[in-house]
Parts: structure tokens; sequence; C-alpha cells
């Protein structure tokens, strides 16, 4: 007796297949495992209206043949068939959604690919027609070249015309060839998007002016050429903004900062306690809390382009680049976040299925730029960069941080095509994503974030920064040395001797004593860099005056080779607890941390050091 002929039930997740399924078998459905795999098999007979058995079964939803998850694999296993649990299927039943066309199609263009009789059903044609959306069936059939049938699973719409279409597909009763898997992933995800988008727009006979619109910015912002432009150009813009609007509440902040060292200066009585407050407290927070307009402008073009939904967009155009060293697309969103701070970025990779993909982002994710690197690259590069106009609205300090930023994603980039080969060894996955609709962010969202943004800096400001600010205060005051000796006080204090046995070890890469002192309170948050070079400088202040701004001493005490070196430090180095901690946390233990801290150290130490001689032989 020959088994009845197969027919599955394949589709995007959501697209309404289980609703088919049962609208087709009625009642007379089987429920089951796949062994090994924990997802369920749903299998179920359908009679045809001449009499013959049909099996159906509800696949689990899937966006692409790349499979990233556990189910996809499954789909994807037996739509090839390359399932060792199922046979081929005869013919597809591809279902979408209709009021998601673009998003579906491209799933519906990679399974048309592969060559088996394939019917579309257009399902939940009902909700597309409430959002005003009208489709015509005809030319999406010209256009796939496959039958497409209008239904609404849940009224049983379209139902008869659905099963007529599966009678003419396995009528011949010929086996399928088998499918062509290349055919069907060869485009890549934006050339995918594309055609569905341009196979979608065809079949829209009417839509509101809000689709409308979405598409026309999509053929903008999803063009191969125009599309990454377009994202080049934004980022480079946020930077420009983030130095040119930031200057004048900056300078306000530190005007304040450097007026109440003043009032506290000629209010109190020298000693201790106003030594603490003044050198110690007040220098190192002040220095930190300057960059609050910075980081401010930052989290505004961020929150603008994820809430405004290019953020996804952009996701899809970084996906081949991702490909090429075995991340999925799905990854550029955890390492956009780690550019705000890496802690939400690596618990943000657990939208990544698959083991190696995401330890692989978490490894990667510190070389993103942080916020709190921000503060040290802004002290830097005012300090010891030239801002010359280079071209209209283009100045050099902007180019020369889009240069690290750039640094940081490059060292991610050669990382993550390193430890692909090595240790995160395995098969890349698939990336597919809703595509978001487009919206004017709220005002109201956007506040508040940035509202969030502020007071999480100012409490790791008033809390870690100013604790180690204190420690470091205190270490570098004390002992005094004796009266009259000349030595200078910070090189006499016990911190000022630990900042010489660590100089010892970043002498080659070209840092002083200064930054050897720096780099220890650092590890408790990058920003504290900042705040402990002040402390140092407001200590060591020869003259005694106390109101040299640091950038004024860094000029003065700083080749421009070590600042270099010291910036290139600082775009690999792990110095950050909370990175450390929580990728502890989010890989069970202390083997991946470990070797995360290993590398970039490494990888700092040894590109610090080409910076500084190259630097020096540049005669910089
Ligand atoms: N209005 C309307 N709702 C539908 C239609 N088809 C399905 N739905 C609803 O859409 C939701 C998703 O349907 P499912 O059948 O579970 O979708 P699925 O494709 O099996 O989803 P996964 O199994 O997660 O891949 C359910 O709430 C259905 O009731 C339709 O044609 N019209
Ligand atoms: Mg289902």
């Amino acid at each position: 007796m020959h088994a009845a002929p197969l027919v599955a039930l394949v589709g995007n997740p959501n697209a309404g297949k289980s609703a088919l399924f049962n609208a087709l078998t009625g009642a007379r459905q089987k429920v089951g495992n796949y062994p090994g795999v924990t997802v369920e098999r749903h299998s179920g007979r359908l009679v045809l209206d001449d009499g013959r058995p049909v099996e159906l079964i509800d696949l689990p939803g899937a966006y692409s043949l790349e499979p990233s998850s556990p189910d996809e694999r499954v789909t994807r296993d037996v739509v090839t068939g390359a399932s060792s649990l199922e046979r081929l299927p005869d013919a597809l039943v591809v279902v979408v959604d209709a009021a998601n066309l673009d998003n579906h199609l491209r799933f519906t263009l990679q399974l048309i690919a592969l060559g088996l009789p394939v019917v579309v059903a257009l399902n939940m044609v009902d909700l597309a027609e409430r959002d005003g959306l009208t489709l015509d069936a005809a030319v999406l059939e010209r256009e796939l070249g496959v039958p497409v049938i209008p239904t609404v699973a849940v009224r049983r719409r379209g139902i008869d015309a659905l099963r007529g279409a599966i009678a003419d597909l396995v009528g011949g009763g010929a086996k399928p060839r088998a499918p062509d898997v290349s055919a069907g992933t060869q485009d890549d995800i934006v050339q995918l998007q594309r055609r569905a988008r341009r196979i979608a727009t065809a079949a829209t006979v009417s839509e509101t002016a809000g689709r409308r619109w979405a598409h026309m910015l999509d053929t903008v912002a999803l063009h191969p050429i125009v599309g990454p432009l377009l994202l080049v150009t934004i980022l480079f813009v946020m930077f420009q903004a983030v130095f040119t609007w930031a200057a004048v509440p900056a300078d306000a902040i530190d005007a304040g900062f450097a007026a109440l060292q003043d009032v506290i200066k000629s209010a109190m009585p020298d000693g201790f306690v106003r030594s603490l407050l003044t050198d110690g407290l007040i220098a190192g927070v002040g220095a930190v809390i300057v960059f609050l307009p910075q980081i401010l402008i930052l989290f505004l073009f961020i929150l603008i382009l994820e809430s405004s939904g290019y953020m996804v967009r952009a996701a899809f155009l970084m996906d081949r680049l991702m490909a090429t060293v075995g991340l999925s697309g799905r990854a550029f969103i955890p390492l956009l976040s780690s550019f705000a701070c890496a802690v939400p970025g690596i618990m943000a990779t657990r939208v990544i299925e698959d083991e190696k993909d995401r330890l692989t982002t978490i490894l990667i994710a510190p070389l993103m730029t942080c916020s709190a690197r921000w503060p040290v690259y802004t002290l830097i590069i005012g300090a010891m960069i030239p801002n010359t106009q280079l071209a209209p609205f283009i100045r050099l300090q902007g180019v020369v941080m889009f240069g690290l930023l750039v640094t940081g994603i490059a060292g991610a980039y050669f990382a993550a095509l390193a430890l692909r080969r090595t240790v995160t060894k395995g098969a890349s996955s698939g990336f597919m994503m809703e595509m978001p609709k487009y919206q004017v962010p709220l005002l109201r969202d956007v506040v508040l974030g940035l509202w969030q943004r502020a007071v999480i800096f100012l409490k790791r400001a008033g809390t870690i920064i100013a604790a180690t600010t204190v420690i470091l205060w205190l270490l570098l005051s004390f002992p005094k040395p004796p009266e009259g000796s000349g030595v200078s006080p910070v090189d006499y204090s016990i911190g000022g001797r630990i900042g010489h046995g660590i100089e010892y070890v970043v002498k080659p890469i070209g840092f002083n004593r200064d930054i050897a002192l720096a780099l220890l309170p650092a590890m408790a948050a990058r920003e504290v860099a900042v705040s402990a070079i002040g402390t140092v400088y407001a200590i060591d202040d020869k003259d005694g005056g106390g109101t040299d701004r640091i950038t004024d001493q860094i000029r003065g005490r700083w080749t421009l080779p070590t600042a270099l070196a010291f910036l290139m430090w600082f775009v690999f180095a792990p110095q950050c607890i909370s990175t450390i901690a929580v990728t502890r946390r989010e890989t069970n233990g202390w083997k991946w941390p470990l070797f995360m801290v290993g590398y970039l150290f490494a990888a700092a130490y040894i590109m610090a050091g080409i910076t500084y001689w190259l630097a020096v032989f540049a005669g910089l």
C-alpha cells in the first residue's frame, strides 16, 4: 500500500500554521515528539475532495533556512530532506501573514527556491483588511510563480480552495525532485529583503500612508550602497555632535566644580579635611561629572535610533559583515548596546540561541566603546589633539574619537574571526528578525531614557567613583614627605610607590608614572582613570595654586606618543569589574571571564606598545 502523500505547513512563527492545520484536519490530529529535540510533532489526516488521504504535518515556525534554534533546525531538515525523523514532504503549504507580507516573503522565497511543489496560503487577510491593506493574490501568484490562496484560518475562509490547491500539487503522484538547498540559501538577507519588499509592493493594491512611507524609507535604508553609507553617516554625525554640542554645558559644569573648590579653599583652613574634599572628592568626582553632557548626547542618539525602528535595519545591513566572522546579525543588537555599556550588552546576548555564537559575542562585547571610556578618550583627546577644522563640520578631535571607535570595532572583528576558528569553533547560524514599524520616537520615552542614564551615571560617580577616588587620595597622600626634602608628595606616598612598581611593567609601552597610578583604580570603573589622574595632579600640583585644569597638566607632562598609547590601551583593556562579573554569571564559571581578561590585556599591551613606538619613530 502506498503511503499517503506528505504535505508540510511551513512559515514564520505566528503566521497561523497551527490554525490552518486545525482548520484543514479538523479533530483528526496526532501530537508526538521529535525524539532528541523538544519539539512537538503535529500530524493529521486531510481527506481531499476526491477521497484521497493526505498526511499533513505542522512544522515549527522559522524565519529562514539558516536555523538559529532547535525548532528552526527541525523545519529546515524536513523541507530539505535532511531529516532522519521525517521523510521529504511531497508538497509544502507556505503560510504567510498578509499584514506582514514583506517579512514573511523572505522565508517564502527561500522555500520556493528549494523546488518542491508549493502553495502559498495568504493568511490573516482579515487583519490586513482591517489595517486598510488590500492585496492582489493574482499579482502575488505571478511574481512568486506558485498558486496563492487567500485564507482566514480562524474563520475557515479559503480552506476549501486551499484543499483544492493541495490536491493539484499532489495529484501527479510523481516523486518530487530532491530539493536544491543551495538555491534556497544563496541570497544574502538584504537581497532577500529587497526582493520580498519589491514583490509585496507589487501585490499591494492599496495601503495606508504610514505603510507607504515605511516602504519608501526602507528602499533607502536597505539600499546596498546608500544603506551602509547612511549608517556610517549617522554614526559619524553622532560623534561630531557629542563633541560640539557638549562643549558649553561641560565647560559650565567644569567652572562650577572649580568655583566650589575655591569656595572651600577660602572657607576652610589648610589641612587633611580640606585636601580630602578639594583634591580628593571634588577633583576626582568633578573630573567625571563633566562628561555627563556628552554621555547624554550619545544616549540621545542611541535612544532615537532604537525607538525609531532604525536599529533593526542597521542589524540587517550588518548581517553580511557579521557573517564573514561567523557571527549572526542577531549579535549586532547586543554589540550595539555595548556602546552604552557592556553589562546590558552581554545580558542581551541571551537572544542568541547558538552557544558558540553567543560566547563569541560575549567575548568581543568589551571591545565596543562603552560610555565609560568616553571621559577617558575626551580628556586625552581634548588635551593632546588640536581641534583643527579639517573640512566643514569635520574636526580633528571628532575624527580621532571616531578612529578609536573604529579601532575597537576592527579589534572585535579580528577577535571574532580568530575565536570562531579556535576556541569557539562551530557552524554559524542564520539570522532573521521581524522588521519593526518605523515610528517617530516619543518625547516622553526619550526623556525618560535619558533621565535613567543620568541617574545611573551620577550614582556611579557618587559611589564607586567617589570611593575609589578617596582611597586613591589616601594612598597618594600618606606618608607625607619630610618637610623641605623637595621630594614630590606623590612619589613619597604608598600609592606613588605602587605606581612606580607598575611603571616598570608599562614603561616599555610609553606609560608614565601618572598613568601607572591611574590604571589600578580604573579597574573598578574605567572613568576612574580620569578622576585618578585628576587626583594625582591635584595633590602633585607644584605651584600649589590648585586651579590648573587637568588638561593643562596633561599637556605639560605627557608626550603625544604616550597619549596615543594610552588611548589605544583603553580601546582594548578589560578595565571593568562589572563586565567580568556579568561574564562569569552568563557563562557559569570563571573559565571564560579569565580568558577574556587575558586576551584583552594582551591585546591592549601589544597595541599600545605598537602605537607608542610607531608614534615615536614618526617623530610625533
Ligand atoms: N484574525 C486572524 N487570526 C488568525 C488567523 N490565523 C491565525 N490567527 C491567530 O494568530 C495566532 C497565531 O496562530 P498560530 O496558528 O498559532 O500560528 P503558528 O504559525 O502556528 O505559530 P507558531 O506555531 O508559533 O509558529 C493565533 O492567535 C491565531 O488564532 C487569521 O486568518 N485571522
Ligand atoms: Mg504553531
